[in-house]
């Protein structure tokens, strides 16, 4: 059961750059010295359409051993960043500690991590952290595909005060990603947006693709998903980051990609073309709910035989035989697993209802001249 929110949103917010183009967040995975910070910044600094400058101060990291890294020296190179460039900056806070210091320490933009949002209790403590501070906070979305507890994450924050709030659609970790790192499932952006409308939603195609030559066409896809901005790791030397090496561009990578996107451009509108197309999908949906309809019926004299010859109405054999076979069609269809099971989840259960009402209608009298 999923349920909407009313969250308490600012009327304006200070993540997204008030234009017409998406805000576009860059900056090294890590913070690793104050002259890599400080060399990344500038560069960004000289292209117009970054507004925020990201670091990583203390990092997540999956194994112990790995870089955890600089702790609170990199929010003075954030400062110093600050001040030097006047980009806003950004970081991502994981427990009280974190807030205070990034508080302290001036940081505009606070970001919960995905291995955070995952943990309610992680999130209360940066929402208490917060309570009462006026300060921007982005919300990643928890590694596994639970919206519920995203939104959760976001209401949180909300009850703690925080109203300029963003989403980062950053993938989900899912066996079978590939080519990703972390699977995009593009059908989660809808379906958030529906659960917390007017939240901004930006995406970090970084950590989807986990590979720099595949952070063109995801970012594209959340563009025209309607993404408001794009939060990207940059680097000057990404082979020798400390973290994340394979999913860093430099400067200039991030400058050919955002060109690439053509961020600037408004799109000429092909009104005749949309029409044309918007008719092929009345027609497509039109033809989908016939295929329903009649599925229904099937569906009712399927349960009144099992009325008649005393069978169950959940057939799990068949249910486990059908949805494996739909999925594996779907799969040679390009189609997502997830977004298709839902669909047979859906129509399954709206059988089991049908067959349960049959069951509970008295079998119809033959009339005499049928009993002849
Ligand atoms: O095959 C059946 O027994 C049906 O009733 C059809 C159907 C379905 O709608 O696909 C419905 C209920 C069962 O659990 C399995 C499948």
């Amino acid at each position: 059961m999923t349920t909407t929110s009313n969250l308490n949103i600012a009327a304006t917010t200070k993540i997204l750059n008030g234009g017409p183009l998406p805000t576009v967040i860059a900056g090294p995975c890590s913070a690793e010295s104050e002259e890599q910070m400080l060399q990344t910044a500038r560069e960004l600094k000289k292209d117009h359409r970054v507004s925020i400058f990201r670091a990583g101060i203390w990092k997540p990291r999956t194994r112990p051993g790995m870089f955890e890294g600089v702790g609170t020296v990199g929010l003075e190179w954030l400062q110093t960043v600050k001040q030097e460039t006047g980009l806003q900056t950004a970081a991502e806070v994981a427990n009280t500690q974190h807030v205070e210091e990034a508080l302290k320490y001036g940081v505009d933009i606070l970001w919960v991590g995905a291995r955070t949002t995952v943990n309610p209790f992680s999130v209360q403590e940066i929402a208490d952290a917060l309570q009462g501070v006026d300060v921007p906070v982005m919300v990643k979305n928890p590694v596994n595909p639970d919206m519920q507890l995203w939104l959760g994450a976001l209401e949180r924050l909300n009850r703690a005060g925080i109203t300029d709030l963003a989403l980062i659609h950053r993938g989900f970790s899912t066996p079978g990603s590939k080519p990703y790192r972390n699977h995009p499932k593009w059908h989660t952006i809808q379906e958030i947006r529906g659960l917390a409308p007017g939240i901004p939603l930006l995406c970090d195609p970084s950590h989807i693709s986990g590979r720099r030559d595949l952070l063109e066409t995801v970012s594209q896809q959340a563009l025209h998903l309607g993404a408001d901005g794009l939060m990207i790791e940059t680097h000057t030397n990404p082979d020798v980051a400390l973290s994340d090496a394979a999913q860093q561009v430099t400067p200039a990578g991030l400058d050919k990609l955002l060109t690439a996107l053509d961020l600037e451009t408004e799109r000429v509108a092909q009104p005749e073309q949309l029409q044309d197309l918007r008719s092929l999908i009345d027609k497509l949906d039109n033809e989908l709910l016939n295929v329903l309809f009649l599925r229904a019926d099937v569906s009712k004299r399927i349960g009144e035989y099992k009325r008649a010859n005393a069978l169950d109405i959940y057939q799990a054999g068949r249910w486990r035989q059908l949805l494996e076979n739909r999925l594996s069609v779907a799969a040679g269809m390009g189609l997502e697993e997830d977004f298709v099971k839902a669909i047979f989840d859906s129509i399954h259960s709206f059988s089991l209802g049908l067959q349960n009402e049959v069951f509970a209608t008295p079998p119809q009298q033959k009339s005499a001249s049928q009993k002849l």
